[in-house]
């Protein structure tokens, strides 16, 4: 926008050339159009160089504008009568610094522009050349008042974008909070309170979607787990202590299963695990391994005799229906439980195993 405005400034220069209204030669005309374009290339090779971005405003506005203002003047020590038609050129230039710059750094243009103004005319008339001095002492006030209302207009359009920008932040720090949240009440509907394992719910969520993306050829193990005999140490050792052995339970699973594997409360003293692309062995080596660690473990503040579970295992496979597949780890469960607890069952018969 900066060079075209420049292109549209020498256009009138040129035009001011042609229609007499430019009271230098050719010569000077395609000097000051020549220093246009060199000012124009130099910022263009700043650009270009990134030199521009070791500023804090890279767009380097405040130095384009100052030096935009200074052949302005420059060029309108060529014209006389037209003078005045020109002066909008000064608030055209000034405006590329409304929203980027500092109020303090706009004044400090809009003064230079009629410091430059003014300047330009008091040079004149101490030379003699200022051919209607009432002329050039309008103009120099109008140009004043018209930078002092420019000047007032950018400081408050500067507060305005303040005001907004704190509210955007504001806006952005109650998202923030609100997102938070979110994801505290997604953790809390997700989670089982006792143990801190994902609850039911959320587990059949996960389970769905994980049969959802389960290709061809690949399985996931599933493997629904009950503890033993859970109601004799709620009887015996009271319910605090059950929930003892239950959370347990829940730090010796979290141990045992690797990340990506899914671990939920499934209701009372059953648990579910899902392996997400386990085979039979994988599925079977971890029911095993969790059976042997759970039966080791020694719940804080409780002397439980002996612990053990009971699991019942099958594999998913696609097409598989989620419920059917937890029917029959339920079965397989069912069997380990009447071939004494304490051991692992599976039935693979159905999973496409
Ligand atoms: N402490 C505690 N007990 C619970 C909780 N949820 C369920 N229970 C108890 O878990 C016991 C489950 O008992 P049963 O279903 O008979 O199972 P079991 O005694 O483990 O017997 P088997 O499963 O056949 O080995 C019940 O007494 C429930 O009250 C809980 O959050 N905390």
């Amino acid at each position: 926008m900066a060079a075209a405005t420049h292109g549209l400034a020498l256009a009138l220069l040129w035009l001011a050339v042609f229609s007499d209204l430019f009271s230098g030669q050719i010569a000077w005309a395609l000097f000051c159009s020549g220093l246009v374009i060199v000012s124009q290339l130099s910022f263009l090779l700043l650009f270009r160089t990134g030199y521009n971005l070791r500023f804090r405003d890279p767009s380097l506005t405040e130095a384009q504008i100052l030096v935009a203002l200074a052949l302005h003047t420059f060029v309108l020590a060529s014209f006389d009568s037209a003078r005045g038609s020109l002066l909008m050129f000064y608030l055209i230039i000034l405006l590329f610094g409304i929203f980027q710059l500092q109020p303090r750094v706009f004044v400090r243009c809009a003064f230079f522009a009629f410091f430059a103004f003014a300047s330009l005319n008091l040079w004149e008339g101490y030379e003699m050349r200022l051919a209607d001095p009432g002329l050039a002492l309008l103009q120099c006030c109008a140009l004043f008042l018209a930078l002092a209302w420019q000047s007032l207009f950018a400081s408050y359009i500067q507060a305005l974008r303040q005001r907004m920008r704190q509210r955007s932040f504001a806006l952005q720090a109650h998202q923030d909070t609100l997102r938070g949240m979110m994801r505290q009440l997604e953790d809390l509907v997700a989670t089982d309170e006792l143990t801190g394992l994902f609850n039911r719910r959320h587990f059949l969520r996960l389970a769905l979607r994980e049969l959802e993306n389960l290709g061809p050829g690949r399985q996931h193990g599933l493997a629904l787990i009950d503890l033993d005999y859970f109601k004799r140490i709620n009887d015996v050792h009271g319910h605090a202590a059950g929930d003892r052995v239950l959370q347990t339970f829940a730090a010796v699973a979290r141990a045992c299963v690797r990340d990506g594997d899914v671990l939920a409360r499934y209701g009372g003293e059953e648990f579910v695990l899902l392996l997400p692309n386990a085979d039979a062995d994988r599925l079977t080596t971890c029911c095993e391994r969790l059976r042997e660690a759970f039966a080791a473990a020694e719940p804080l503040g409780v002397q439980v005799a002996s612990l053990s579970l009971s699991a019942g295992m099958t594999l998913l496979s696609e097409g598989d229906d989620l419920d059917v597949a937890l029917q029959r780890a339920d079965q397989a469960l069912y069997r380990a439980k009447r071939g004494g607890r304490n051991r692992c069952d599976a039935a693979w018969e159905g999973a496409g195993a």
